[in-house]
């Protein structure tokens, strides 16, 4: 279906079940700061949009793909969706000394950004997330406000930074000053105390690891949980965690908004292994494959100094191997990488074995790194797999380090009767643990501020982030409905395999057999199709 012309499509979460479209339709007023909607259905929202070039916008509402010059704008849900009569202030920021110089103090609502940067000259406009940052009115009075915030899962490099951030933009640019942190995880909303936290409190935790919160697995009750929002008077959450702790946001903003409650919730996406979706990059990914350098070094330090070296390193990245792809093209020590999206063979004619023996006759050693999450199926063949989880449902890896150092080992004694001089390195819990270097800080700052900005603006169920490196605001479905993984047919692997020269395993029965982004890989490689980044 088409809209009228000189229109936008305001896309409302794809995923929203029909309680929230029900509410929607009965309940929506036009929030103020957007143009009167003249069409509603289940998943998109048209409002009357001229484009930043003035001309008329052709929209499609069924598809995610837009036809001609087709905009689409995969909107955030707004608090006046829900509670029309809510009143607006003027934002506090107009009168900030250190706002007042900038050009334009205010995002004005008109500011989209586009998810594809590289397009084709005639190709649609495509989709767009509204642009983070302060917007010229609050729906919150600052001494109105009682903000949360509360840390999820596994730990990641600059946690406390976020969480300072947060605390004090809300505290220097809006003169909030009740913010309440829940203390380890989701559980903690029903089953700890709070902490208060203020400018004062937070000041030197960045220059600390980890969550001055704590964090856990488990333990969302989405009702629990709301139900103690409630009882606190609490009416901003912010939310940092990976994959799980956002699909856990996306179902408290739906019980917030079943409630009627005025409720901001946003989700501020942290993740080591980078494998959130949309966004450009997840914060502490920088640092983490910075000192996963150290281990790469020390890995080559040892075998360099010893006849047959091998050096294996494990990192992490359970189904994505960002940070092991590029610890790799960072450090030129490495011989080969090995990551989940890949599959492998050891044995054979392109196989790893073969690989290593050659490396060891030219150099004399060799250094492998390994994602966690690689070769999984492959060893599972090999060992028992148990199928166990983690408390938040997460699949219990199998080891692969120690397995394939013994794979190693055990083949060039039994085989070559050679002796290898194995050094296993896994330094996977020393590379999240620490605090985040200059660049995630600033990273941080930007992600944390524009979270504040967003909820004071009455956004919510929404995640932050940058999308080609403007910061968003993003659908929580958009960054949970898939994983980000690494695409074995984009140039950055074909990067690694060029700075490597390692085999590619593409001679893998298995592997061959194996889709990668809906084509086998035989179909890449007769396609010649290793292209785009
Ligand atoms: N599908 C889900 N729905 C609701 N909550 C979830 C879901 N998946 C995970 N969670 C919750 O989110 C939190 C963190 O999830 P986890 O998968 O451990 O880490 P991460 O958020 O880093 O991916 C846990 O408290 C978990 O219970
Ligand atoms: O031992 P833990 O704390 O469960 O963490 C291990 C897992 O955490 C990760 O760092 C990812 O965690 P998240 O899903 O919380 O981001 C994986 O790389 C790793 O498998
Ligand atoms: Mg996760």
């Amino acid at each position: 279906m088409e809209c009228a012309i000189s229109s936008g499509l305001y896309r409302s979460s794809p995923s929203l079940p029909l309680s929230f479209s029900t509410s929607i339709s009965s309940t929506t007023a036009t929030p103020s700061h957007l143009p009167k909607p003249f069409f509603k259905s289940r998943s998109f929202l048209c409002f009357p949009l001229v484009s930043r070039q003035n001309h008329p916008i052709r929209c499609q509402t069924s598809s995610r793909t837009p036809d001609d010059d087709g905009f689409v704008l995969e909107d955030v849900p707004h608090l006046t969706n829900f509670l029309p009569d809510l009143p607006s202030y003027p934002n506090p920021l107009q009168n900030s000394q250190a706002y007042a110089i900038v050009k334009e103090t205010f995002v004005s609502p008109e500011f989209v950004v586009a998810e594809q940067n590289v397009v084709r000259k005639d190709s649609p406009r495509g989709v767009h997330f509204r642009r983070a940052g302060p917007r010229q009115k609050v729906y919150f009075k600052s001494d109105e406000v009682r903000a949360c915030i509360v840390t999820c899962g596994g730990l990641c490099p600059g946690i406390n930074t976020v969480i300072r951030e947060v605390v004090c933009g809300l505290n220097y640019m809006y003169g909030v000053d009740d913010i309440l942190g829940i203390e380890g995880g989701y559980r903690g909303f029903y089953s700890r105390n709070t902490l208060r936290l203020t400018p004062k409190v937070v000041n030197d935790i960045h220059k600390r690891g980890g969550t001055i919160l704590r964090t856990s697995r488990g333990g969302h009750d989405t009702h629990k949980i709301v139900d103690n929002i409630q009882d606190r008077g609490i009416n901003q959450v912010y939310i940092i965690g990976g994959d799980g702790t956002q699909k856990g946001a996306a179902l408290i903003y739906k019980e917030v908004e079943k409630r009627g409650l005025q409720v901001a919730v946003a989700g501020i996406p942290k993740t080591i292994d980078n494998d959130i979706a949309v966004i450009d990059r997840s914060f502490g990914f920088d640092t983490a494959v910075e000192e996963a350098q150290r281990a790469i070094n020390a890995a080559h330090v040892e075998v360099e100094s010893v006849e047959n070296g091998v050096g294996i390193v494990k990192l992490m990245g359970r189904y994505s191997g960002f940070i092991a792809m590029f610890a790799t093209l960072a450090s030129r020590d490495v011989d080969c990488c090995l990551i989940p999206e890949s599959p492998f063979y050891l044995e054979g004619q392109g196989g790893l074995f073969e690989f290593i023996e050659q490396r060891l006759k030219e150099n004399g050693h060799v250094v492998i790194v390994v994602a966690e999450g690689a070769g999984q199926d492959y060893i599972a063949k090999d060992m028992q797999a148990t199928g166990e989880k983690d408390a938040s449902g997460n699949r219990l890896l199998l080891d692969i380090g120690p397995w394939l150092s013994q794979k190693i080992k055990d083949h060039f004694t039994k085989v070559h009767k050679m002796a290898i001089n194995m050094k296993y390195i896994d330094p996977t819990y020393m590379i999240r643990a620490i605090p985040s270097n200059a660049s995630d800080n600033i990273y941080c700052t930007l992600l944390a501020q524009s979270a504040v900005h967003g909820a004071m603006a009455g956004y919510s169920g929404f995640t932050v982030g940058p999308v080609n490196s403007r910061h968003a605001y993003i659908p929580i479905s958009r960054v949970t409905e898939t994983q980000n993984t690494v695409k074995l047919t984009d140039r950055m692997w074909a990067r690694l395999l060029a700075s490597t020269n390692q085999p590619s395993f593409l001679g893998c029965n298995e592997a061959s057999q194996k889709k990668v982004d809906g084509e086998t890989i035989d179909d890449v490689i007769n396609n010649t199709s290793i292209a785009s980044s």
